[in-house]
């Protein structure tokens, strides 16, 4: 039996470092496999967690919705025969929605397969403003979690944190939740916290319950409207099944697996304009959409990838990582990572979230590599900064 963990998580909140805690801390001698799914074309994580000395699956997104279920859970099976992991470790990108991280895990129907948190780390520092600004991701993450773990509580007030507190259980009454500094506190204690079952099973109920309730409205629908709408089946080419559950209006964009794909999902009371789509779009993957009302990811946030042989200093990475936040001119920056070359004969590794920048030394890569995500960005400009 393997135990599964998914660590969900906003940009920057704190999940691989959280992992990396517990790896050091809590798992002991379990055979650990960890997936990741980055958002972005340059996977960075992997060179930040080289020495822990795990095994890491690392699955750069491109189309979101695809690496989610086609790729994701050939990924799983493929990790369950080849290694036999005690655990494995999922971490989705920070702008994925835990629900259907979740659903495609139980929808694989693997007997080997023990679901076992669902575990959303918060940066309390930022989970207010996250909160109104990017609510319909976020509160995805938080009201599926069966426990929440507060990261950056370092230098808040006792009553910034209860605010925070108290906007969580605005969403997630059940969860378990950690408040102490990791700092403070071991990894077990936290692993002891995350896997407190009884908001698991509540999550896993819940869940279903919600899976039921659509199944039923979907089939209610199919006899509503089979009379005047035919279902709609589209080749486009990248080999994905596509499988629509809920009532899409606008899809006007596949872009299969060109990376866009976007679903806009209006008003669920009428159901005048409601199609379902099968599609097969030829990239080898399975596309099962599950509840989604609103956007995708790629609908809102901008990201890029470089990979660079140019060498910096400290500084100039430094002062890279400074400039970023100047929103006016470089968009708005949610989060930047990248490992590159130093001048010095160093390698530095860099992670950005907005008021944080942090600069590292780290173990030598292939090459250099920049990782960029957020709202709007001013790519070439943001280029520019780093020399390219
Ligand atoms: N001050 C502080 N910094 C933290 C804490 N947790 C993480 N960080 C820093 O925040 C940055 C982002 O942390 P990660 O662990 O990479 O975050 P992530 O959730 O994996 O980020 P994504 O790659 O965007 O998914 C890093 O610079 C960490 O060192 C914390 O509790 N306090």
């Amino acid at each position: 039996m393997t135990k599964v963990d998914i660590f969900s998580g906003f940009l920057g909140a704190g999940k691989t470092t959280l992992i990396r805690k517990l790896i050091e801390e809590a798992y002991g001698d379990e055979k650990i496999v960890l997936i990741e799914n980055e958002f972005g074309e340059i996977g960075v994580d992997k060179g930040f967690l080289k020495n822990t000395g795990i095994q890491i699956n690392q699955m750069n997104a491109g189309c979101i919705c695809c690496t989610l279920v086609g790729d994701f859970g050939k990924a799983l099976n493929e990790v369950i025969e080849q290694y036999h992991p005690d655990r494995i470790l999922i971490e989705p990108s920070g702008v994925g929605k835990l629900s259907d991280v979740i659903i495609a895990v139980q929808d694989l129907e693997n007997e080997e397969i023990q679901l076992n948190g669902f575990t959303t780390v918060v940066d309390a520092k930022k989970a207010k403003m996250y909160l109104k600004n990017f609510g319909e991701f976020y509160v995805n993450q938080v009201e599926h979690a069966s426990s929440i773990i507060l990261s950056h509580v370092q230098g808040l007030s006792q009553e910034k944190i209860d605010q925070v507190i108290g906007l969580l259980r605005e969403h997630n009454t059940e969860a378990s939740i950690v408040t102490t500094d990791w700092k403070e506190i071991s990894g077990k204690k936290i692993l002891e916290t995350m896997e407190q079952k009884k908001t698991l099973s509540a999550e896993l109920d819940h869940l279903r319950e919600e899976a039921h309730r659509e199944q039923e409205e979907h089939e209610a629908e199919h006899h509503h409207h089979d009379h005047d709408h035919e279902d709609h089946d589209h080749e486009c080419g990248c080999e994905h099944h596509h499988d629509h559950e809920e009532h899409d209006h606008d899809h006007e964009e596949h872009g299969c697996c060109g990376h866009h794909e976007h679903h806009h999902d209006h008003d669920h009371e009428e159901h005048e304009h409601h199609h379902d789509h099968d599609h097969e779009c030829g990239c080898g993957h399975h596309h099962h959409h599950h509840h989604h009302h609103g956007h995708d990811a790629d609908e809102v946030f901008d990201e890029f990838g470089v990979t660079t042989a140019h060498k910096y200093s400290r500084e100039q990475i430094e002062s890279a990582l400074e400039a970023i936040q100047n929103e006016a001119e470089c968009g708005q920056v949610l989060r930047s990572k990248g490992i590159l070359e130093g001048t010095d004969g160093k390698w530095y590794q860099f992670d950005y979230v907005p008021g944080e920048p942090e600069v590292r030394e780290g173990e030598p890569e292939a090459t250099g590599m920049i990782c960029v995500i957020g709202v709007g960005l001013a790519q070439d400009h943001i280029k520019e900064l780093f020399g390219l």
